[in-house]
């Protein structure tokens, strides 16, 4: 279960007294997620009951917070169904609990999906669409954390622990992402979320109510965002590509936010980035014997990685 730091009633209680927002009732961690403890926080205003999440963070610092206070308020103000931060009566958000950043946040409704559809893939795609239009003139940036730099060198650290095969497929594809950045292109950049699994987002019904976790969201290649979204909601689990899921989330994303010509050059390459790098930040923990992380598959993003250029991808 995703609680690395335990949070106590008392340590709970402290922390609500910088918040006008009532009463403690109940507290229970949260057993989904693998990077950050999280607890559900349900809170009475007199009024009536609330429930909160609270989030400390296990890897980020105080320093990289200011980035995801202001743009999860920025995307919620401009009608992304992204939580919030509630601030305390001095108006600050970011606290500090066992030493970790910590959040307040807004619990959204809605349960998680196991069975994607098509109708699903649309209205993510519509969403990370609206997600990058808000965003374009949102006024901080941030550097990937998994990013360029951070698959060069992991890649290489990494090297000597995989077959001949594979650490020349991950060679390959950190050296024709390089490839691509050289082009003048132009790609579209702005705010990304890095991480729009489906085990990020709630459905309330069959409707989108949340889009979770945004704590791997940096400055990147909005197409690049994309990717990252088709190569899990429009994946079977034996790493085909589904067609129908897939041309339902990109058709819907382009009617938010129409592509350009560059970018219908950058996809193939994109989707194939995008599998490395998970394929990458899973094998890290995977061979690490002295890992806490809970592990999640490697092989499924080795699978999509190779479906990726059997089959070049290409935008509607
Ligand atoms: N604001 C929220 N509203 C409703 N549910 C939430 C909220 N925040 C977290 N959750 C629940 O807690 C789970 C874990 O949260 P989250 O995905 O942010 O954890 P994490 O460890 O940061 O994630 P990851 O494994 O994706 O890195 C979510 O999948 C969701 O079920
Ligand atoms: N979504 C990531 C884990 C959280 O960053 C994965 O499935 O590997």
């Amino acid at each position: 279960m995703a609680v690395y730091t335990h949070v106590s009633n008392t340590d709970l209680k402290t922390l609500l007294q910088d918040f006008d927002l009532g009463e403690l009732v109940d507290f229970k961690g949260i057993d989904g997620g693998i990077e950050n403890t999280n607890y559900f926080v349900t809170l009475n205003d007199g009024a009536g009951k609330h429930e909160y999440v609270l989030t400390l963070f296990e890897e980020l610092t105080h320093d990289e917070m200011p980035y995801f206070v202001e743009l999860t308020t920025w995307l919620a103000e401009r009608g992304c169904p992204v939580p919030f931060p509630f601030k305390d009566r001095n108006g600050i958000a970011l606290k500090a609990l066992h030493g970790r950043p910590a959040l307040l946040q807004s619990r959204l409704s809605g349960n998680h999906i196991e069975k994607l559809t098509p109708e699903h893939c649309r209205q993510i795609g519509a969403a990370l669409g609206q997600f990058h239009q808000a965003g374009l003139d949102f006024y901080m940036q941030r550097q990937a954390h998994r990013g360029v730099f951070w698959w060069r060198r992991e890649s290489q650290q990494i090297a000597s622990k995989l077959s001949d095969e594979d650490a020349q497929l991950l060679r390959t594809e950190v050296t024709l992402f390089e490839q691509l950045r050289e082009q003048p292109w132009n790609l579209p950049q702005g705010a990304i979320h890095g991480d729009l699994f489906h085990d990020n987002a709630l459905f309330e019904g069959d409707q989108l109510s949340a889009i979770l976790d945004i704590y791997n969201a940096c400055t990147g290649y909005l197409l690049y965002d994309l990717a990252i979204v088709a190569n899990d909601w429009c994946v079977n689990p034996d790493g085909s590509i589904d067609p129908q899921r897939e041309q339902a989330l990109l058709t819907a994303y382009g009617e938010v936010r129409p592509f350009d010509d560059n970018e219908y050059l950058a996809w193939p390459q994109l989707v194939r980035t995008a599998a490395m790098r998970f394929w990458l930040s899973r094998l890290i923990p995977a061979l690490d014997p002295n890992s806490t992380q809970k592990i999640k598959d490697p092989e499924e993003f080795r699978r999509i990685l190779l479906q990726r250029i059997k089959t070049p991808a290409a935008l509607p």
